[in-house]
């Protein structure tokens, strides 16, 4: 999108000249454009940037500035339960974001700009510890800085995982309400499901139909992800309707191992996404936080508000969270907000453990380490993190109709992307509506049809939440890309990918030091266990059968010799791709697990109603709490249980009144 920058400023100085030679014109255009600018501001949402309107910096400010619920991000988890917890009236809501709106960023708002949003101010670029079982590389990590938080810069794939992933999270906590028979209630509550004509076999009445997240079948999908899917049935994988529906992930059959994503047909089958009717993301911002919602007097959003920390205090002999503190920047003034009831950390599973360890609550050795006085001696916070690791597979576009024009590098193509854009802006429709995963399968690397144990004689560790659940997802993409998207092939590609739903590895968030400003140390730790490796090197082989599929030879020239490209890779030996393994891991953006729920004397942080063990009035509510990595895409974990926080702390706050 920095490409687009570039020829709009060319565009720009092509104004200029206009200007010199036709004044009248371009002056009253621009002054309808301002107009429309000032009209689309002052219609526009309601944030607060100024953080003395809802923190204060004096000695009184528990006083003057009281809430009853304070949420700290304003990302997935924490747009939604703001607005649901504020849509009692008698509860006030106070939800600080350090980042500013998602939509209002273009990058944001249409499917494929996302990437370029990685290298700018919105996102973390975080890059990973030196990843010893991964060639000792340091991975790009990126999280946003944003309200809608990673759901304004994600792939937009709505899958929501195994009804096995979260019966698991019951069992682990005792605590049936986690259930997937009775979990399940707040997807549908968050969804709203359009039918299309064109896939029949989704059963809407499973799929949620009022919810404020629109999902369906907007995004544009090339040729290349309709011929995966044909090749996945081609190698043996089987597709079913909708894997979001009443029968779960593995489709109609349950005996099968494996899926394909959200499908109605046979043929022509897509992803269901979150990109709504105009060809536009759908984040938990432009979702939850609409006009209605933000004009509520008991709900005030702030952006540009970073958390430094929680406030303690001494309750009848109880540690009681008490408060928040927060800056707009390190030098700028530190602002304190008292919550009565509950503070709610939705800063996402890097940030969340990193404010209780800049909190005070955290591993007490490495607390002391840098100076902090230790709260609670918590050594769960961090621990346990958990990424799914992907793997990409580089193949040559035959038909040269990949979506590589959206970065030109010539002059034709930036005609084609201009073509583009005002296909986009007249109809929500053309290249720059791919959400890039288009299509995707889930398979089980036990499933002998796929990996027959003549080739695949050893055997591993079932890590899978269930007999019906799977550890590998395929995808495929409309073009290939390294170092997620900063590096481009200088020609038409199409990209395979596999990535590990269900890994055994596990890493760590550490402080790196006391400052809040400083960025903490993520170390996912790819490949720890052998199991993983292995798992990944069966998934990179079934992404090359597939690419070898009579279904690809229509897409994939084969015969192109490019080094770079995997033309030849399926002539490699297992040792050979293990090692291909290792060099290209890669996050494919899901960390969980580092505020786990689970009993405390299992590592877990959080018990089942998400409050912090050895707190009150402190909870935590985003994907940091997953007990398990879920087997699929973690956003839509992430909106239900802000839903079901939300029930249940309404509940709560209505009866302590
Ligand atoms: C590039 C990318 C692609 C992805 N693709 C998909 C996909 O296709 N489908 C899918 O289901 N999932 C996808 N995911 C994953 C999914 O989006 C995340 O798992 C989910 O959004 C996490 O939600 P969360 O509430 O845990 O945290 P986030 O959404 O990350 O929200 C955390 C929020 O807290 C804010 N914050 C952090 N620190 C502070 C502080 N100190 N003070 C105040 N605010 C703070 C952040 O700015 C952010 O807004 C993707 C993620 C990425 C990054």
């Amino acid at each position: 999108m920095s490409d687009i920058v570039a020829v709009a400023l060319r565009v720009l100085s092509k104004f200029r000249s206009l200007l010199e030679t036709h004044p009248r014109v371009v002056l009253g255009s621009a002054t309808v454009a301002a107009l429309l600018l000032v009209l689309r501001y002052v219609a526009g949402k309601k944030y607060i940037a100024n953080l003395s309107q809802v923190g204060s910096t004096g000695q009184d400010w528990e006083k003057t500035r009281e809430y009853d619920v304070i949420i700290v991000g304003g990302g997935s988890s924490g747009c939604a339960l703001g607005a649901r917890l504020s849509e009692d009236p008698s509860i006030r809501v106070l939800l600080l974001e350090a980042g500013g709106s998602g939509s209002a960023l273009f990058e944001s708002r249409v499917p494929s700009g996302f990437g370029s949003l990685f290298w700018t101010k919105h996102v973390y670029g975080f890059r990973t510890e030196p990843q010893v079982h991964a060639k000792g590389q340091k991975r790009f990590f990126p999280r946003a800085k944003l309200l809608g938080g990673c759901s304004s810069i994600n792939a937009q794939m709505a899958q929501y995982g195994a009804p096995g992933d979260f019966d698991e999270w019951a069992a682990l906590t005792k605590d049936e309400s986690w259930a997937w028979k009775n979990l399940r209630r707040y997807f549908t509550k968050f969804e709203k499901y359009t039918r299309d004509p064109a896939y029949p076999a989704v059963n809407t009445s499973e799929r949620g139909s009022t919810g404020p997240i629109r999902v369906g079948y907007f995004n544009t999908v090339s040729e290349h992800s309709k011929a995966f899917l044909k090749a996945c049935e081609q190698v043996g994988i089987p597709l079913v309707a909708d894997f979001n529906g009443p029968n779960g992930t593995m489709g109609a059959s349950r005996v099968v191992n494996c899926i394909v994503l959200t499908l109605s047909g046979i043929s022509d089958i897509l992803a269901v996404t979150y990109v709504d009717s105009k060809g536009q993301r759908v984040s938990s911002e432009t979702a939850y936080l609409t006009k209605d919602v933000l004009a509520r007097p008991n709900l005030k959003v702030a952006i540009h508000a970073q958390v430094t920390r929680v406030i303690f205090d001494q309750v009848n002999g109880a540690t009681r969270a008490v408060g928040v503190e927060f800056a707009n920047s390190p030098n700028s003034p530190r602002y304190k907000a008292r919550a009565r009831k509950e503070v709610v950390l939705s800063a996402g599973a890097i940030h969340s453990p990193h404010i209780l360890m800049l909190s005070g609550v955290g591993p007490a050795s490495r607390l002391k380490a840098y100076g902090i006085p230790v709260v609670l001696d918590a050594p769960g916070v961090g621990a346990n993190l958990v990424d799914h690791p992907v793997v990409d597979l580089y193949l040559k576009d035959k038909k040269n109709n990949s979506v590589r024009g959206l970065k030109p590098t010539s002059f034709v193509q930036t005609l084609q992307l201009f073509r583009e854009l005002g296909r986009y802006q007249m109809f929500g429709t053309g290249k720059l509506a791919t959400n890039f995963g288009e299509s995707a399968a889930f398979v089980r690397t036990d499933d002998p049809v796929l990996f027959p144990t003549a080739e695949f004689p050893q055997k591993l560790e079932d890590s899978t939440s269930g007999p019906d659940s799977p550890d590998l997802e395929l995808f495929c993409t409309p073009m290939a890309y390294k170092e997620h998207g900063a590096i481009m092939f200088d020609m038409h590609t199409y990209a395979l990918h596999c990535y590990l739903v269900r890994p055994t590895s596990r890493g760590a968030v550490l402080l790196t030091s006391a400052d809040p400003w400083a960025l903490p140390s993520i170390d996912p730790n790819y490949l720890q266990k052998p199991d993983d490796l292995e798992k990944l090197m069966r998934g990179f082989r079934l992404l090359l059968k597939i690419a070898h599929a009579k279904a690809m030879d229509e897409y994939v020239d084969h015969t192109d010799t490019n080094p770079e490209l995997d033309h030849s890779t399926h002539l490699k030996t297992d040792e050979e791709i293990r090692d291909l393994v290792r060099a290209r891991v890669e996050t494919v953006y899901h960390p969980a697990s580092t505020c786990r729920m689970a009993p405390a004397e299992q590592g877990g942080v959080v018990d089942s109603r998400l409050r912090v063990y050895g707190i009150q009035g402190l909870r935590v509510c985003d994907a940091s709490i997953f007990p398990w990595i879920i087997s699929g895409h973690t956003a839509g974990g992430c909106f239900a249980i802000a839903e079901k926080l939300a029930d249940e702390m309404k509940v709560e706050l209505r009866s302590s009144k």
